[in-house]
């Protein structure tokens, strides 16, 4: 990613101006993400440089292809707005505005100015990461009737923009691209070459991640009815929270179920720890599910051959299969178990989903140490997609973009038990390793306030998730 070109004379003259304003700084830093990064850019301070400006804008102007036309400038707010001003000045090209904010009340426009339909409009970008905010800009200019396709950007983080801009339809033309800055601050003694070292390989492991579909986008090739109204129900109800309530009596589980009911997609139980269990407590949480639109989802790990857990899933106590939308089965006893899990589900004339168990989040666990198992396992998951919509995972994608990955395992702040349990934050989980359902246990039925911290976790696993669908959790 950091291949770059030498600069010519404006460019390097720019750079060195960009560094005397602190512009570009270097330490450590901590970004919107949370990532600790070694270099910290900020463009917003050229505004108070009337000098600066006119460079940025000249330099902006003659970094694009002579093949680059248009008929209006538009900034993404706010630090390019002065840009596009100082480029629209030079040029006389108009400009138009794009309201980060929309008003709910007059023409409740989110592009302002002289809106030509058919337009061609060039955006006009201060720094570019994974390029998300750019959309952000070229999306409305396009509803509004403007035709976007490229973008003029002050410095590339070369982080991934380039790419996801291009799969959007946007070509960028950046001025500068950071190695091109790292280069020429070292040869002027401006920062330590072992500094500079540091932030490539920063940038190196910190690439945009590629932009994931909704949850929405997905469930139309999901075979499973409850594996695709799950995808459908955590976007419409902002949710991509499993509470594991593994509480020890039917009040208690009731008691949490109603609490946690309006944050969560998913009730994960484990019915063999409720010491009272009966067929009441499922029509009661059966009813809670309904009134609330969550799916139950009972953590039984079914674990033997077809013909036992045939009568493991139907009958017995918990008759799972009769209350359950989603069930769980480990992949060791091979497909026997998938078969034998179908006969149940059948059998109960009810919609049920299965996940198959491709890792787990305890230390030292085989189904994550074994090299070959993850992936025998999902091959054995993938040949059943009408049964299996998934797996209880520790990353997202495994099976691809038509099956669900759950992830045991999470908590604010990470760290374990004294058992081998493992935790990782929800934006781990969501944002970096591209799950889709965060199952949060102790973290959530163990707080003072159940209902709040389960508010908590629903609100850091969706955030993650917005993040990644944008691809900007850089
Ligand atoms: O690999 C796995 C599979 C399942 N679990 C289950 O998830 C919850 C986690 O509870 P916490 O209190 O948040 O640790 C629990 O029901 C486990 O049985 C798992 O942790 N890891």
């Amino acid at each position: 990613m950091c291949s770059a070109g030498p600069l010519s004379a404006a460019h390097r003259a720019l750079v060195l101006q960009l560094a005397d304003v602190e512009a570009i700084k270097f330490g450590s830093f901590t970004l919107k993400s949370g990532i600790q990064s070694p270099l910290y850019i900020d463009l917003r301070v050229t505004v108070s440089y009337p000098q600066l400006l006119s460079l940025i804008a000249s330099t902006l102007l003659a970094s694009l292809p002579q093949s680059v036309t248009y008929e209006a400038l538009c900034g993404v707010p706010y630090t390019a707005l002065p840009f596009a001003t100082a480029m629209s000045l030079d040029t006389k090209v108009p400009m138009l505005m794009r309201r980060k904010e929309v008003k709910a009340y007059g023409t409740k426009k989110s592009i302002e100015g002289a809106i030509k339909p058919g337009g061609v409009v060039l955006v006009v970008e201060d720094l570019v990461t994974s390029g998300g905010s750019v959309m952000e800009t070229v999306q409305p200019l396009r509803d509004a009737g403007c035709v976007v396709t490229d973008v003029a950007v002050l410095l590339d983080r070369q982080q991934g923009a380039v790419e996801r801009l291009a799969s959007d339809g946007v070509a960028v033309h950046a001025a500068l691209g950071v190695c091109q800055v790292l280069d020429v601050l070292v040869e002027e003694a401006r920062v330590d070459p072992a500094v500079a070292a540091d932030v490539r390989a920063f940038l190196a492991a910190n690439q945009a991640a590629p932009v994931t579909k909704t949850y929405t986008a997905r469930a139309a090739g999901v075979k499973n009815s409850v594996g695709a109204r799950l995808l459908r129900l955590m976007d419409t109800k902002r949710t991509n929270l499993s509470v594991a309530a593994d509480v020890t009596t039917a009040a208690e589980l009731l008691r949490l179920a109603a609490a946690v009911g309006p944050h969560i997609a998913v009730l994960k139980t484990h019915a063999d720890t409720v010491s009272d269990w009966t067929d009441d407590t499922a029509t009661a949480l059966r009813l809670l599910a309904d009134e609330h639109d969550f799916l139950l989802f009972e953590d039984r790990k079914f674990a033997d051959i077809g013909n036992t857990v045939v009568a493991q899933a139907g009958g017995g106590l918990h008759k799972i299969v009769n209350w359950a939308d989603i069930i769980n089965a480990h992949a060791v006893p091979g497909p026997g178990i998938l078969s034998g899990l179908r006969v149940a589900v059948e059998s109960a004339g009810r919609s049920v989903g299965v996940l198959v168990l491709a890792q787990m989040s305890s230390a030292g666990n085989l189904a994550t140490a074994l090299p070959g198992y993850t992936p025998a396992a999902v091959a054995m998951a993938v040949t059943e997609p009408d049964l299996v919509f998934g797996f209880i995972a520790m990353e997202g994608g495994l099976g691809g973009e038509a099956c669900v990955s759950m992830t045991p395992g999470v908590k604010m702040g990470g760290g374990g038990d004294a058992l081998g349990q493992q935790y990782a934050t929800p934006d781990r989980v969501v944002g970096t390793a591209g799950s889709d359902v965060i199952i949060v246990g102790r973290g959530i039925y163990k707080a003072d306030d159940p209902a709040a911290a389960a508010k908590e976790y629903r609100e850091a696993g969706w955030a993650a998730y917005e993040r990644r669908c944008r691809g900007d959790q850089l």
